[in-house]
């Protein structure tokens, strides 16, 4: 299976604390990944570390490689804007702009100095039909998007990071704040998406990780104790803390 991020030996510090611990890692190209383990074990930390969102936070250090596309995205060949396009990210909290529907689809394309009405037009179609939302609002794309339900908001988001046509989603408890039919709706969408783009997901629910991903990775204190097919570590976990963690002996 062919690997599109290959994590080499990495840790991440936060001052003089070290959030991940030697992570070794290779993410497979239109799978989805799914992280889980109790919190505070390093979960968002390692996704953010993804696409260098962490580098928005001050006094930290990352060692190690992130093997992107042949280059490591720690080095000076790669510009962190360009590679947050092509690795896009979706927050716990729906996020939208405060700007029509329309408006927030197209605007990282229009930051990139795409204007054209005919190009926009077909790319707001295009992904508001990718994340099932155009029959919902198809009606109103020039309305606030913060008239939306949070559910069709994070739908939405979704839509506003695959119109930059990424490579990778990264979604971090995209479903957290979410009803279980909105929830639903987000997982259907994953293993929709995951035939055009790969997608890992950092869940605190256990359930949804089994039912959406193909890999899992399971995080304590900022190691990976390990990472397998989903079934594998649902099934037949090699680690005893694995096991104790997805049987709910703690976190
Ligand atoms: N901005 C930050 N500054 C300093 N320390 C941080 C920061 N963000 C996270 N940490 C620390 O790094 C460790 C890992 O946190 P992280 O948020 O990655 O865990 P998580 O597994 O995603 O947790 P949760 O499931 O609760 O979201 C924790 O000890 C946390 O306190």
């Amino acid at each position: 299976m062919e690997a599109i991020l290959s994590v080499r030996n990495l840790n991440f510090y936060y001052g003089d604390n070290r959030a991940l611990k030697d992570i070794n890692m290779d993410i497979y190209k239109n799978n989805v990944t799914a992280f889980i383990g109790p919190s505070g074990c390093g979960k968002s930390t390692f996704l953010r570390t993804l696409n260098r969102m962490n580098d928005f936070i001050e006094n930290v250090k990352v060692e190690g490689s992130i093997i992107y596309e042949g280059k490591d995205i720690y080095s000076k060949e790669m510009e962190p804007v360009e590679l947050r396009r092509r690795i896009g990210m979706v927050f716990q909290k729906p996020n939208p702009f405060p700007k029509t529907i329309y408006e927030n689809i197209v605007y990282g394309l229009r930051k990139n100095g795409v204007n054209k009405k005919e190009i926009l037009d077909e790319v707001v179609e295009k992904t508001l039909k990718a994340v099932a939302l155009y029959d919902e609002v198809k009606d109103k794309i020039y309305k606030s998007a913060l008239e939306l339900s949070g559910g069709q908001q994070q739908r939405l988001c979704i839509a506003r990071a695959i119109a930059m046509q990424p490579d990778v989603v990264l979604m971090d408890e995209p479903t957290s704040a979410l009803d279980p039919i909105s929830t639903m709706k987000i997982e259907e969408l994953v293993l929709e998406l995951k035939k055009d783009y790969t997608i890992i997901i950092v869940t605190h629910s256990m359930q949804q990780a089994a039912r959406i991903s193909d890999y899992t990775a399971f995080f304590l204190n900022g190691e990976v104790i390990e990472y397998d097919e989903t079934s594998k570590i649902f099934s037949n976990p090699r680690d005893k803390r694995t096991e104790d963690y997805i049987t709910g002996r703690f976190g």
